[in-house]
C-alpha cells in the first residue's frame, strides 16, 4: 500500500485521532468474539510506547444517529484494558467540553476511548462540522479501522480533510494481505457470500462475478435470490426491492459461466428464536409464516464439494443465525470444508470471524480478515474511502 503510516510519522507528544473498528459481536453486554479489538492491539501499543496522546474512536452497530443505551462502548473498554494491560479512560460522548477537558488532561502514552461516534446524525452523513470538531482533537488522524474502510463517514474519511491522516499497522496488514492474495488468485476462485447485510452486499455481486469461478449464496442473501426464482420464503429476511437485482445477476452468472449455488434446502422456524419449532425442508416447501434460519445438509454437501476442490476461497457472511445453536450447522459445515480446503482461504467481518472462532477451525485459515463489507468491496478492486484519505508515500 503506497500510504504513510505510523512507522514513518513523529508520534512522541502528539494527540493522535486513530479511527478503530471495535464493532465486535455482542451478546446481552458481554463481548463474543474480541478479534476486532485484540486486531488493533498492536497500533495502540505501537503509538502508546512511542509516547503519543490516542484517542481511540470507533462506531458500535447502528444506532441511527441516537444515543442507544446498549450500544455505548464501555463493554469495550474493559476489555481493551485488560489486554493492553493499562487503564482505559472511556468517556460519554465523543464531542464536546467533556471530551476537550478529557483530553487536554491526557499525558504521553495515555489511552483514551471515546464513545460511539454514530449517536451523532453527522458520522454516517460524512457533516464537515463533526469531521471538524474530531480534527480539533488531535494533531494527527490514524486510520486502523479496516472493517469500516468503506464507509466515507465522519471519523474515517471527513476528519483527513483537517489534519495529517496516515494509516495504522492492521489497516496495513489488511490491504497488503488481500492485495496479495487476490491480484492474481489460483483458480478456480470461489467466493462464498452469506450473513444479513443484504442491501450493501448485494451491489458487490455483480463486480465479482467477473472474477470468480464459483459464487455461493447463503445465509439472509439467499431468501432474495429465492424469492427472485419464485420461491415462497415466508416470514424470512428479504429485500424485496432487490428481487429485479438478483435476477439480473443469475442472469449475468449464466452469460458469464460463473456457477452461481444457491440452497436446495433450508431450515426453517416458526420465530427468530433459539427454542423455536424447526424442520429441515426443500426450496420449494417453506411454510407460510415460517422462516429460513440456516441452510439445509443438501446444500452443505454440495457447497463442501466446490469449495475443497477451489485453490483460492474468500467467504464473507455466516450461512445462518449461527448465534443460535439450532441454526449453525450451515455455518460450521461451511467452516469444516474450507478447513479441508488446501488452497488459500480467506474469511472476513464480524460475525463471520466469530462464526470460524465458533467452529473451531480458525487456526486454519490462510488469513483472518477483520472486514466484511469492507473486504468484499476491496475485491471489486477500488480503493476504499477510507485509505484514499490517507496521504501518499513520496
Ligand atoms: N437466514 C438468515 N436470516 C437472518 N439472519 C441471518 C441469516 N443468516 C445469517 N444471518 C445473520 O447474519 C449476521 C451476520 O451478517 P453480516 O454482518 O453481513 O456478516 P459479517 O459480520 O460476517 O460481515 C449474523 O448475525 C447472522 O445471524
Ligand atoms: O461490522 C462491520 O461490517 P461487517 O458486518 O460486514 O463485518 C463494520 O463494522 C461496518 O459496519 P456497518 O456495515 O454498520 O457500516
Ligand atoms: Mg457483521
Amino acid at each position: 500500500m503506497n500510504k504513510k503510516s505510523i512507522r514513518d510519522v513523529e508520534l512522541a507528544g502528539k494527540r493522535v485521532f486513530c479511527r478503530v473498528d471495535f464493532n465486535v459481536p455482542m451478546q446481552d453486554g458481554v463481548i463474543t468474539d474480541d478479534t476486532r479489538i485484540r486486531a488493533a492491539v498492536p497500533t495502540i501499543r505501537y503509538m502508546a510506547d512511542a509516547g503519543a496522546k490516542v484517542i481511540l474512536a470507533s462506531h458500535f452497530g447502528r444506532p441511527k444517529g441516537q444515543v442507544v443505551e446498549e450500544m455505548r462502548l464501555t463493554p469495550v473498554a474493559a476489555h481493551l484494558s485488560a489486554l493492553l494491560g493499562k487503564e482505559v479512560t472511556k468517556l460519554g460522548d465523543s464531542v464536546g467540553e467533556e471530551v476537550k477537558a478529557a483530553v487536554a488532561g491526557m499525558k504521553n502514552g495515555d489511552v483514551l476511548l471515546l464513545e460511539n461516534v454514530r449517536f451523532h446524525p453527522g458520522e454516517e452523513k460524512n457533516d464537515p462540522e463533526l469531521a471538524k470538531s474530531f480534527a480539533e482533537l488531535a494533531d494527527l488522524f490514524v486510520n486502523d479501522a479496516f472493517g469500516t474502510a468503506h464507509r466515507a463517514h465522519a471519523s474515517t474519511a471527513g476528519i483527513a480533510q483537517y489534519i495529517p491522516a496516515v494509516s495504522g499497522l492492521l489497516m496495513e496488514k489488511e490491504i497488503r494481505f488481500m492485495g496479495g492474495a487476490l491480484s492474481n488468485p489460483e483458480r478456480p476462485f470461489t467466493a462464498i457470500v452469506g450473513g444479513a447485510k443484504v442491501k450493501d452486499k448485494i451491489a458487490v455481486i455483480e463486480n465479482l462475478l467477473t472474477k470468480v469461478d464459483h459464487l455461493i449464496i447463503g445465509g439472509g442473501m439467499a431468501n432474495t435470490f429465492l424469492k427472485a426464482q419464485g420461491y415462497a420464503i415466508g416470514a424470512s429476511l428479504c429485500e424485496d426491492d432487490k428481487l429485479d437485482l438478483a435476477r439480473s445477476l443469475m442472469e449475468q452468472a449464466k452469460e458469464r459461466g460463473v456457477n452461481l449455488m444457491m440452497p436446495i434446502d433450508v431450515v426453517v422456524a416458526d420465530r427468530f428464536a433459539a427454542d423455536a419449532e424447526k424442520k429441515t425442508v426443500a426450496i420449494d416447501a417453506i411454510p407460510e409464516g415460517w422462516m429460513a434460519l440456516d441452510i439445509g445438509p443438501k446444500t452443505v454437501e454440495a457447497y463442501h464439494r466446490v469449495i475443497v476442490e477451489s485453490k483460492t476461497v474468500v467467504w464473507n457472511g455466516p450461512m445462518g443465525v449461527f448465534e443460535m445453536d439450532a441454526f449453525a450447522q450451515g455455518t460450521i459445515g461451511v467452516a469444516r470444508a474450507m478447513k479441508e480446503c488446501s488452497g488459500t482461504t480467506i474469511i472476513g467481518g464480524g460475525d463471520s470471524v466469530a462464526a470460524v472462532e465458533k467452529a473451531g477451525v480458525a487456526e486454519e485459515m490462510t488469513h483472518i480478515s477483520t472486514g466484511g463489507g469492507a473486504s468484499l468491496e476491496f475485491m471489486e478492486g477500488k480503493e476504499l474511502p477510507g485509505v484514499t484519505v490517507l496521504t501518499d508515500n513520496e
